[in-house]
């Protein structure tokens, strides 16, 4: 089966949170289950698109309104991701520094999708599905079933996974002129609320639609930013598939971003080696049991939060514990929690930006990793952190509810059922109770690396999706 993923992200080249692990990963494991598996995403201005060799396999040009965009088609010459990796350049566009939050996004993914049709289009034969990742993929499945010019991609299906459905990529008809001509009858697909929204559009037109867990599937259905009722709609063509993660990038025993390497049997000794270096680096007590958060500092991830829980659990404990945050995103908590180094100095520390590689130290020398979501689709952070030892601790919410079994119903993580920092603080609180407890801690830590969240179910699962016809 050949396999086209259409993505705003794909870990290495290019990544702002989880969907750039999933693209970067699942089209891997589809291609080691014999089928052709291929990305295509726009070119960036990445340290990874400036350090690989391409070949220009296509160019053409977009029309966007009165602009004419030249676009190139570039293939990654040594398939070094295990897959297929192809790049839409415009220049102008899309070969930027950032990946997202500027003012023309909207015209620079409705470019990037437009280039992807023309592209496929010419091809001599068919692909066997279009897989189309979040809203900056969600005009594809319209453009294909409605534009004149994709009539012979009509009969391909079209798979649309909601990652996030909080953003949805909505924008005024006053660049509806920007689609390709299509049948207008069918302008209704395209709209949500007054407004043309890329992920409704996928919703209503997309052979089938994908969620990242099935609890998320059920949840949108009373909470998905106003397309509760749509997704409610389309719940027929809808499937819950729970996200793995990249076995290969996140191993204890091979991450080569890690102080000291370690396995499930050396897990103590390798995670205090890891843990104080963490500690020597943001300068805080390994002796104290380390709680991490690592994640984009938005109300959906419960990170407005964080300061008051902090504050209020490091009194609790009589400055027992010790908190490290990595993270970005909103300005008024990245503010509050650097504020907060200032009131617990050698206690509490914080990096407010992205770094892929303490990311990865802090999963191997915490001891607890928070998780106080308001909304969860799936989350990889959880997955990460068993792998790694640390203990999850979570709000029973979308994929965390799916991943993560509390301590006290036999399992390996701490839960909590609302996000409110009374909650969390009495998780932490009963977090503390079970590093006291060196026997439980020491079993329950090498029973949760032991556990198997690779991507090799959910690469099957989503190949047997593409084959019910
Ligand atoms: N400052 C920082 N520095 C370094 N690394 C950082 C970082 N901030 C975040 N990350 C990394 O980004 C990834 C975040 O993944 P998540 O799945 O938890 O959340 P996200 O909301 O981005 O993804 C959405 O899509 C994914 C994939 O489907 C769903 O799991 C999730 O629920 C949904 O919200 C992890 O690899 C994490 O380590």
């Amino acid at each position: 089966m050949e396999i086209i993923h259409v993505s705003a992200e794909c870990y290495p080249v290019a990544k702002v949170g989880g969907l750039a692990d999933v693209v970067g990963a699942l089209p891997k494991y589809q291609c080691r289950l014999g089928h052709f598996a291929k990305v295509v995403m726009p070119a960036y201005q990445t340290r990874f698109v400036q350090e690989n060799e391409f070949d220009v396999v296509y160019e053409s040009w977009v029309r966007l309104g009165r602009n004419d965009y030249p676009f190139r088609v570039l293939h990654e010459r040594s398939n070094k991701l295990g897959f297929d990796l192809f790049l839409v350049h415009i220049s102008g566009l899309l070969d930027r520094e950032g990946i997202y939050g500027y003012a023309d996004d909207t015209e620079r993914f409705f470019a990037f999708q437009i280039a992807v049709l023309d592209w496929i289009v010419q091809w001599e034969h068919r692909p066997d599905v279009l897989h189309c990742h979040d809203h900056h993929a969600g005009l594809v499945p319209f453009m294909t079933a409605h534009c004149f010019k994709y009539r012979q991609l009509s009969q391909v299906p079209t798979v649309l996974t909601i990652h996030n459905a909080q953003y949805q990529g909505q924008f005024g008809y006053n660049k509806l002129h920007y689609m390709p001509p299509f049948d207008s009858w069918k302008a209704g697909e395209l709209d949500w609320d007054g407004d043309i929204n890329p992920l409704a559009s996928a919703i209503k037109c997309a052979w089938r639609v994908t969620t990242v867990s099935p609890s998320y599937l059920d949840e949108l259905g009373h909470g998905a930013r106003g397309l509760e009722s749509l997704l409610r709609a389309e719940r027929g063509k809808s499937h819950g598939i729970l996200n793995g993660i990249d076995n290969e990038v996140w191993d204890p025993q091979t991450d080569p971003m890690l102080v000291k390497k370690y396995a499930h049997r050396t897990v103590e000794s390798g995670k205090r080696l890891n843990k104080e270096a963490l500690c020597r680096v943001f300068e805080l007590n390994p002796d104290h049991p380390l709680f991490v958060f690592v994640g984009r500092l938005v109300e959906e991830k419960g990170a407005d939060l964080l300061p008051e829980i902090f504050y209020n659990a490091i009194q609790q404990s009589e400055r027992k514990i010790s908190v490290l945050v990595l993270g970005s995103g909103n300005g008024d908590t990245e503010h509050r929690l650097s504020e907060l180094k200032n009131l617990f100095p050698g206690i509490y520390n914080t990096y407010i930006g992205y770094n892929e590689q303490l990311s990865h130290q802090m999963y191997a020398g915490a001891d607890f990793l928070l998780m106080p979501s308001r909304v969860e689709p799936c989350g990889l952070n959880q997955m990460y952190a068993l792998r790694y030892g640390t203990v999850p601790v979570v709000r029973r919410i979308g994929g965390l509810k799916d991943t993560v079994i509390d301590i006290g119903d036999n399992g390996f993580g701490i839960c909590h059922d609302q996000t409110s920092a009374w909650d969390v603080e009495r998780a932490i609180q009963r977090a503390r109770e079970l590093y006291d407890n060196k026997k439980l801690f020491k079993q329950v830590r090498k029973y949760m690396m032991q556990l198997d969240h690779s991507w090799d179910r959910a690469a099957q699962d989503y190949i047997d999706l593409y084959d019910i016809k």
